[in-house]
């Protein structure tokens, strides 16, 4: 249960700027997710956090102890960090188990123990009994679970993952999800889990770090991302929804009154001034009624129970989503009653 601080971490690759003063604190025994769009610097914290790289600026501490700033580090074999890439990094030429092995071997433990071990990580990751195949008669799930298992002999306090479902069909990567939580609740390893895919982060992560340009845009529990986005860059990278242009007035300090397209709703708020303010519509907050935001259906897709909508503004720009069991006809003009929208606090 290893804690992780992340002090004012910034990493140059010549001129590159890949992290911009990145704090974080990872509490022993979290799940936290990196996520963000291609290039934003995900990977490179990852590989501070393991040792795979040394910081420009700033400091990461375990539990308090400096592991490294910029002058100085823990190799990463002494930081009790298990890695698990998407790439799985077996060794072709040795057996299952002697991958998982490796690092025992590496500390001289005894043959029998080391069996012992090996076989019961074989068990925890659903791969008892395969420990004499070689890692190219494995699927690519089971290979993941084979470097999952080498992080669980080698007992690490730390677990990062990068990327470790991208090679995966989509029926392979749920069940790795569930491996991975059950991992994690199973264990109470601290684990770091780099990912572009929000719907993992979402469903395995208690906290997920939004990265943009090198800097970390927001920390927060799932929920909140989802509800109460920082700004647009959040916004649209978590979940399904839209932005559109009102304007506001406060009701208090957590409501306002909004107006858009001649509609008027309320929207929670964090503070702010009244005004000119971008207001975040979810699907599921917005259903067909006789009153409320006028919008013009312009295309409809069937997404397996619901029909996706997608709708313009009538009076005001902006295109909106919304979901329903019995789509209106495409070029109606039709009216949304909002049951529920978000105030975004930073322009
Ligand atoms: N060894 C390196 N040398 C030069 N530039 C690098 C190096 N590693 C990363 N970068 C640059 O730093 C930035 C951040 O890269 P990083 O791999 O951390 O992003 P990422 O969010 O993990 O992206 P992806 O999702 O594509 O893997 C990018 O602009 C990348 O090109």
């Amino acid at each position: 249960m290893t804690h992780i601080r992340i002090e004012g971490a910034t990493k140059r690759f010549g001129d590159t700027l890949a992290l911009d003063d990145v704090s974080l604190d990872l509490a022993g025994g979290s799940f936290t997710a990196l996520l963000g769009a291609s290039g934003c610097g995900k990977t490179t914290l990852l590989r501070l956090i393991a040792g795979f790289e040394r910081p420009t600026a700033g400091r990461i501490l375990f539990d308090g102890t400096l592991v490294c700033d910029a002058h100085q580090e823990v190799p990463p074999e002494d930081r009790k960090v298990g890695v698990v890439f998407q790439s799985y990094a077996l060794w072709p030429h040795l057996t299952v188990a002697r991958n998982i092995a490796y690092p025992l071997e590496t500390r001289g433990l005894a043959k029998a123990e080391i069996a012992a071990r090996v076989g019961a990580a074989l068990e925890r990751v659903g791969l008892g009994g395969l420990g004499q195949r070689a890692p190219e008669d494995l699927s690519g799930g089971q290979r993941q679970r084979v470097a999952l298992a080498r992080c669980l002999v080698a007992e690490a306090s730390v677990i990062v993952f990068d990327e470790p479902l991208a090679n995966l069909d989509i029926h392979l990567r749920a069940s790795m999800v569930e491996s991975f939580r059950d991992l994690h609740a199973r264990t109470g390893t601290t684990i770091v889990y780099v990912t572009h895919d929000q719907a993992e982060a979402l469903a395995m992560a208690d906290r997920i770090a939004v990265m943009d340009a090198g800097r970390v845009v927001q920390f927060a529990p799932p929920r909140r991302l989802y509800a109460a986005p920082r700004n647009a860059t959040v916004a649209q990278f978590i979940g399904r929804g839209a932005l559109v242009e009102a304007t506001a007035v406060g009701l208090d300090e957590h409501r306002a009154r909004v107006t858009c397209a001649g509609a008027t709703f309320e929207a929670r708020r964090a503070g702010g001034a009244d005004g000119p303010v971008q207001v975040l519509l979810r699907p599921e907050a917005l259903r067909l009624a006789d009153d409320g935001l006028p919008v013009l259906v312009r295309r409809a897709t069937y997404r397996g129970p619901v029909t996706e909508i997608e709708a313009t503004l009538i009076g005001a720009p902006g295109r909106l989503i919304f979901d329903c069991t019995e789509a209106p006809p495409l070029g109606s003009s039709v009216r949304l009653a909002v049951a529920d929208a978000w105030v975004i606090p930073e322009a």
